[in-house]
């Protein structure tokens, strides 16, 4: 299993460059946060990393890198890197149970169905229940019961590295709270290498080792969670974290 995964000066563009040069590392057992204003390119760094751009989108430059060896995406999706992502109702498909997007999930990736582990994801991530879940429709559970599905299938899965795009996003602030109590809990448990993508600085200051901050297609700061928060120095990085702070009426020290 690789201990660390990179992408290196990757560059994306449509007409125009959308990302540029970027690197970062994920490695095992560390949560990096990759945050930054709407537009700014997470999402497309995302999806560079798991290999599936959207239509008109083309990778002009760069490479992902697994331990030292130059890999294709495609051999990590999934197999190496799972994904938690924003909206969860959009990632289920409404015509399947819960024990369809199961088997459906094990077939992808041929790894057996194990019960046994399959009843400890389910509780790991507090759905108890597990044969009443099992035979839920997607429309049958909340955003939350979805998003801890999302993360039940994650630790099935077994990955070493998880993608979390905004994992808190659509959900209520019990259910966020909730959330990154799993999230913390599979940090503490698993140890998987972890790419956290939010807007709130909030859920960094919890749960990230480290922080690259993204604005207009490139990293303009990329530091350990310490110096993110006591020195901050590119403008946006202030501007983010003014903006958290003032939700509690405190200031950035000048
Ligand atoms: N399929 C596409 N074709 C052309 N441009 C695109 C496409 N997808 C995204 N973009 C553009 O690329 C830039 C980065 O988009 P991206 O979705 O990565 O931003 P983001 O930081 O994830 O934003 P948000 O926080 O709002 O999700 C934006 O200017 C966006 O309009």
């Amino acid at each position: 299993m690789p201990q660390q995964i990179e992408l290196q000066h990757i560059t994306l563009q449509a007409k125009q460059p959308l990302v540029r040069d970027i690197s970062l590392t994920l490695r095992k057992g560390r949560v990096l946060a990759l945050v930054g204003g709407s537009g700014s390119g997470k999402s497309l760094t995302c999806s560079a990393l798991l290999g599936v751009l959207p239509a008109g989108v083309y990778q002009t430059s760069g490479q992902v890198r697994a331990d030292d060896q130059t890999v294709c995406p495609d051999q990590l999706r999934g197999f190496k890197i799972a994904t938690i992502m924003q909206n969860p109702r959009s990632a289920f498909n409404p015509l399947h149970t819960m024990a369809a997007h199961i088997d459906e999930t094990c077939k992808a990736l041929d790894k057996p169905a194990d019960r046994p582990m399959l009843l400890s994801a389910l509780q790991a991530v507090g759905l108890e229940d597990a044969e009443r879940i099992l035979s839920l429709y997607p429309f049958e559970m909340s955003g939350g019961m979805l998003q801890r599905m999302m993360i039940a299938l994650a630790l099935l899965i077994d990955a070493p590295f998880i993608i979390a795009d905004e994992p808190t996003t659509d959900l209520d602030m019990v259910a966020q709270g909730k959330i990154l109590d799993l999230l913390e809990n599979v940090m503490a448990t698993r140890s998987p290498g972890m790419l956290l993508v939010t807007h709130d600085m909030g859920v960094v200051a919890r749960l990230a080792d480290d922080v690259a901050v993204m604005h207009q297609g490139a990293i303009v700061e990329h530091a350990c969670i310490e110096d993110i928060f006591t020195s901050p120095r590119h403008p946006v990085t202030r501007n983010l974290l003014s903006a958290h702070l003032a939700l509690y009426g405190l200031e950035l020290p000048g």
